[in-house]
């Protein structure tokens, strides 16, 4: 296909309640939209990078940046390009996986439209639905919290993952515990401990979790397996991983045992199945990870979570777990889990009126 355009779109979605992780709070979600246009069809893809580098390095002004002075030029100078291309095309920039990852999906989506195939089809999912966890925040009481997960439990989802921090680990996950039993639970860090916490974070250990997400800095795996050889808990890494190599370094050094794979973080969702392929020779369990996906992103996601590898329920959450009108149709739990989307491409298409009314910028980017 020939590129003969590319939109970039800035839109600002109000989140339905404030999301708070070890590295800071949102209130906001600040979402960079990526419309491919061919002769054939367009294509749509979001980009997850946040408005500030505090989860990774990239931000969604540096990959609209990065787009516009070198991703996009190289793309639209081509003749013809389809979703294989792109990563041989954008070899040459390096870093920058998250701006790639919207390019790679924008144009695949619009290869998959004109194809009339879906992203499951294509991607190789082996279910057309998704059993779904939910991401809890910090909150600033337990009360607080507890209400917040029984809230959940009433909408069906199916796993709960509790984000923790130095100070708030042990207190919030034994009450659950004591509160809700043995549901299936989890802990996420975002990388707030050090080596020295082992003997805190093996206190975990009594509670049964089914794993504990990027305990320690994204770029240290030589410490997550120390910290494996000190913890009954499964290590699962999400930060840590950003391509299918670092996938087996890690699996090869004993760094991790599950993995938390976001098409978006390791370079688009080429890059994911070829992740979720290695793991799975590897006997290693994966789950797909969620960045407040609008429904652009989540429908690619949810596609992917139907691959026969993800085996624990993803962060694929209903549209309302983040925001009170989505871009799309909403995307809604029934009996805890999310439909896959059917239709050509991820399936969905944004709301024009909807759109129009968040969007804070948009940039034509011509071949
Ligand atoms: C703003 S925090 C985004 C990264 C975080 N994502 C979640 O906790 C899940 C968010 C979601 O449900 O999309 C993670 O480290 O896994
Ligand atoms: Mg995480």
């Amino acid at each position: 296909m020939k590129i003969t355009g590319v939109e970039l779109r800035r839109i600002a979605m109000p989140l339905v309640a404030p999301f708070r992780t070890s590295f800071g709070t949102e209130h906001t979600r600040e979402v960079l939209l990526v419309r491919v246009v061919t002769p054939e069809a367009e294509g749509w893809a979001e980009c997850v990078a946040m408005a500030e580098p505090l989860y990774s390095s990239e931000y969604a002004d540096g990959a609209a940046d990065v787009m516009r002075r070198f991703m996009v030029p190289a793309l639209t100078a081509r003749p013809h390009v389809d979703a294989y291309a792109v990563g041989r095309i954008l070899e040459p920039f390096k870093g920058h996986r998250m701006a790639k990852a919207a390019l790679e999906t924008a144009v695949l989506d619009a290869q998959l439209r004109a194809a009339g195939e879906s992203f499951g089809a294509f991607l190789g999912a082996a279910a057309d639905r998704v059993p779904c966890g939910v991401s809890v925040g910090i909150m600033d009481s337990i009360p607080e919290l507890l209400g917040a997960v029984d809230g959940y439990l009433a909408e069906g989802y199916r796993r709960i993952k509790l984000k923790i921090e130095p100070g708030w680990d042990l207190e919030p996950v034994r009450a659950v515990r004591e509160r809700f039993g043995d549901i299936p639970l989890q802990v996420d860090a975002n990388a707030a401990y050090s080596l020295l916490d082992a003997p805190h974070l093996a206190k975990l250990d009594a509670y049964g979790l089914l794993l504990i997400e990027q305990p320690l800095a994204e770029d240290d795996l030589v410490q997550h397996a120390a910290l494996a050889g000190r913890l009954a808990t499964p290590i699962c890494l999400d930060e840590s991983i950003e391509s299918a190599a670092d996938a087996a370094a890690a699996i090869s050094l004993g760094a991790c045992s599950i993995v938390n794979i976001k098409p978006g973080r390791v370079g688009g969702y080429l890059e994911a199945r070829r992740i979720h392929d290695l793991c799975r020779a590897h006997g290693v369990a994966v789950w797909c990870g969620g960045m407040l996906e609008t429904g652009i992103g989540r429908a690619a996601n949810v596609a992917l979570a139907a691959l026969p590898g993800f085996t624990l329920p993803g962060d694929t959450s209903a549209s309302r777990r983040y925001y009170a009108t989505d871009i799309t149709p909403p995307f809604e739990l029934r009996d805890g889990h999310l439909d896959v989307p059917a239709g050509p491409g991820i399936g969905v298409e944004p709301l024009g009126h909807v759109l129009d009314a968040i969007t804070t910028s948009v940039e034509w980017l011509p071949s």
